[in-house]
């Protein structure tokens, strides 16, 4: 039990009517999870909005109530509080309620439209080498020290961010990196939280069917640097177009990084091959088992994380060098003389990246197959421009079936389809079963052949009408290539 008063501490009010000492036993955002004694804050959503639960969680056994509005009629010995922002609210209440976990540890959140995980998972690995215990909120999982928990989100609800973090904090964690989503910076999952640092990677085309423009997704992700507070390190991409623009309103110390313009944390490729990169950074030779440009930017990001976060340049480079990044990203699976490559990029941008740096390594008259859906319910625009990417870029390309959730997975198709120049259809093939794709795609690879599967990376299922099928292309694609081999 803990006082409503002490749970509100810092939090915009608008009006109170009630015992603002009575005492929650905790805070819920969802009706279907109240309990006696909770406190529900309601949350306008994309779907429905919370204040129409109100009455669903007083029958429940609610106390109090937080919302934006106040609902018509108010019932006897129940508090409600007006607030101007449930969501924001919410975030604040929950960091009260844990005891502020957030200002115990060493927080760092990583924003970008690609290489988020790669980067907080690298981290995560090389804080850990470094003998830190260490927490992370991430895509592919969460991890309390060395414990862990399965994500169902790239950036958790606030509640179950507090939550997870006061554990890191009772297992003596003294760091933390996680995720900033776009999504999660606009649905202020991320208030309440008290940054060390912000990091930067990149903004390219996602998401444009929830933030309407691209205009108001890099406003998205400014969001993340202007809320910094003064004592916290805003680090970003200065190759990247917008990297300046997040740091315009920032009252944090603003950094940059890069490979092009001059910025405070440099690094030269001086060799990229499919067995790792060679990077100079400041000045000091170093090989990393990560490949391609890309990840050139991501460990650099890393390498200047770590040291601002006080840690010895030295130190940082030799325990990074020996890091492996995050699952399904750039996943190399060699067998009977193919090579597939099972990779995330479910964004225009990180496919071409990923096409690239396989064109970029391959070593003679190999051909690159490259397997690629999208995600149904998920931003449309980008449909037609991956599968364009992978044409250009491919020899050959089989367009299958991505997570097509509550969409018909042929209009996905149809759509990416859109995107392809007719003379190159003749190379193009269209498999709707992502695992009958695949097959196609090991009977087609010859000896030396690149395979490469896109868009799923780590997922182990495929979310087919509301129903997740266990689903692995990195399980898939060894199956098949065992398989062909028999035959
Ligand atoms: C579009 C979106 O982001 N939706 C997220 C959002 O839900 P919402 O606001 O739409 O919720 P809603 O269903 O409208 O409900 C509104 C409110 O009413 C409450 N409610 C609802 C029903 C009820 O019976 N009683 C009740 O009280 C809900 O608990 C909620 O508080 O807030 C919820 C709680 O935090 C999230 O679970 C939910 O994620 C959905 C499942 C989702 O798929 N999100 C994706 C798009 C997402 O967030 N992805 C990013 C990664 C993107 C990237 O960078 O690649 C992520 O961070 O994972
Ligand atoms: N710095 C980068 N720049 C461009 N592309 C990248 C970068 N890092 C990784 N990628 C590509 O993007 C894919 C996704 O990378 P990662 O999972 O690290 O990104 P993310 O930002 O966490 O994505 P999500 O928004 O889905 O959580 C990778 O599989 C790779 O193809
Ligand atoms: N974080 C991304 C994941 C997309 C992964 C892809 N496999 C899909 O299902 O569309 C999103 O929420 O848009
Ligand atoms: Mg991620």
């Amino acid at each position: 039990m803990k006082a409503l008063k002490d749970i509100l501490y810092k939090v915009s009010l608008t009006s109170t009517i009630g015992d603002m000492e009575v005492g929650v036993s905790d805070i819920v955002f969802d009706s279907r999870k109240v309990g006696s004694g909770s406190v529900f804050v309601a949350v306008a959503g994309t779907q429905v909005d919370g204040h129409s639960f109100i009455s669903t969680a007083l029958e429940k056994g609610a106390k109090a109530i937080v919302c934006e509005k106040l609902p018509e009629s108010l019932q006897e010995g129940i508090t409600y509080v007006q607030v101007l922002n449930s969501a924001k609210a919410l975030g604040i209440m929950a960091s009260n309620y844990y005891e502020n976990p957030s200002e115990k540890l060493k927080l760092v959140a990583v924003t970008g439209t690609n290489g988020k995980t790669t980067t907080v998972t690298l981290l995560y690995q090389l804080f850990i080498e470094m003998g830190y215990k260490t927490g992370l909120l991430s895509t592919v999982e969460n991890r309390i020290n060395d414990q862990v928990v399965p994500a169902t989100h790239t950036t958790p609800d606030a509640l179950s961010i507090q939550v997870m973090l006061k554990r890191m904090v009772e297992e003596g964690c003294t760091h933390c990196f996680m995720e900033a989503s776009s999504h999660a910076i606009v649905q202020e999952r991320m208030a309440g939280l008290h940054l060390a640092g912000a990091v930067f990677t990149n903004i390219t085309h996602d998401h444009l069917d929830y933030h309407g423009s691209f205009d108001e997704y890099i406003k998205a992700k400014k969001k993340l640097f202007d809320e910094l507070p003064k004592d916290a390190f805003a680090l970003v991409n200065a190759d990247d177009k917008r990297g300046p623009v997040m740091l315009q309103n920032t009252k944090a110390q603003g950094l940059t990084f890069g490979l092009k313009y001059p910025g405070d944390f440099k690094a030269k490729i001086l060799s990229n091959t499919i067995d790792g990169l060679e990077l100079d950074i400041n000045n000091r030779q170093i090989w990393f088992r990560l490949i391609g440009q890309f990840n050139a930017y991501n460990l650099l990001g890393v390498y200047a994380t770590a040291v601002l976060l006080g840690e010895d340049e030295e130190e940082v480079l030799m325990q990074l060098s020996k890091v492996e990044g995050a699952q399904g990203r750039f996943d190399k699976i060699s067998l009977y003389g193919i090579t597939a490559i099972v990779d995330y990029a479910h964004t225009p941008d990180a496919l071409e990246n990923v096409l690239k740096t396989i064109q970029g390594v391959r070593t003679g008259g190999e051909q690159v197959l490259t397997v690629v859906g999208c995600g149904g319910n998920r931003d449309r625009t980008k449909r037609p421009v991956m599968a364009k990417i992978a044409t250009q870029l491919s020899d050959k390309v089989i367009l299958t079936s991505d997570n097509p959730r509550d969409e018909e997975p042929m209009a996905i198709l149809r759509e990416m389809e859109a995107g392809v120049n007719p003379v190159d259809m003749k190379r193009t093939l269209i498999i709707e079963d992502r695992r009958e794709a695949i097959k196609t795609a090991v009977l087609m690879a010859k000896k030396g052949d690149i395979i490469l599967i896109a868009g799923k990376g780590h997922e182990t299922y495929q979310e087919i009408k509301g129903v997740k099928h266990p689903f692995d292309d990195r399980q898939v694609v060894r199956e098949m290539l065992h398989l062909m081999n028999k035959n």
